[in-house]
């Protein structure tokens, strides 16, 4: 499949990609009238193998828990935002490298986000809560899939590191975006990416309420870009 409409045109090489969609979803790529630029920072530690998560407490995605970000700001460029946020959603500074372009649309909203995906392994300060988000530390882990718990099990040092694991819980994924394990192993493992998740309403059928769904997703590994 080729690269969704609304990435960045000059992406030359994406793969291998992931790409799937809801058994009810018959249509093409949603049409976007409007996009929004957005940016989201993961931090973790590799030696004490644990990843900073925020749980947002208010507005959009509340409830779920996220890496830091928000929306770019006029006069700013998308690493200072980046860095902006996180400092004000975590209270960490770090050095951040981009790690990912993510285009996320809901069926019938004004406007895409954007996002731009960054990761930082080396970081200062003291996590500290914010009236928009409690960050915490997880046990970074994979998401549980048959791909990953095959790599898990052939690969002994990730094995013997999650013997020697701390005591802190595990990433909570059935509480973040739905589309965060489409993309988040190739970030743990320092790959660059794109993709674009097209969500719609669905009802929940444990709950009876309407709930937004990946619809259509497609999450490509850069190999090469045009300008590289
Ligand atoms: N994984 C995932 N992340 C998303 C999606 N949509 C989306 O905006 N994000 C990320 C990007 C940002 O990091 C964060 C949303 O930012 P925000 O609404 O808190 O922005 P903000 O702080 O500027 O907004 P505010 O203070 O004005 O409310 O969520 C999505 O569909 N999936």
């Amino acid at each position: 499949m080729s690269i969704p409409p609304g990435l960045p045109p000059n992406t030359m090489t994406a793969l291998p990609s992931i790409s799937g969609r809801h058994p009810d979803y018959k249509d093409d790529w949603m049409d976007i009238p409007r996009t929004k630029l957005y940016t989201n920072v993961f931090v973790w530690d590799e030696i004490e193998r644990k990843i900073l998560l925020g749980y947002k407490k208010r507005g959009f995605g509340m409830g779920l828990y996220n890496g830091f970000g928000g929306k770019v700001e006029s006069g700013e460029t998308v690493s200072e935002a980046a860095l902006r946020e996180l400092k004000e959603e975590s209270g960490i500074s770090a050095n951040i490298v981009h790690c990912g372009t993510l285009l996320f649309f809901a069926k019938g909203e004004s406007c895409a986000h954007l996002v731009e995906v960054f990761r930082a392994t080396s970081f200062a300060g003291d996590p500290t809560e914010s009236e928009e988000m409690r960050p915490d530390w997880y046990a970074l882990s994979l998401p549980d899939s048959d791909e990953n718990s095959r790599t898990r099990k052939q690969d002994p040092f990730e094995e013997a590191a999650a013997i020697m694991s701390n005591d802190l819980p595990s990433i909570p994924f059935d509480h973040m975006w739905p589309d965060v394990p489409l993309w988040f192993p190739l970030m743990l493992s320092e790959k660059r990416f794109i993709g674009r998740v097209d969500f719609a309403k669905f009802k929940d059928d444990a709950t009876g309420t309407l709930k937004d769904a990946m619809v259509k997703w497609w999450i490509g590994t850069i190999t090469a870009t045009s300008d590289s």
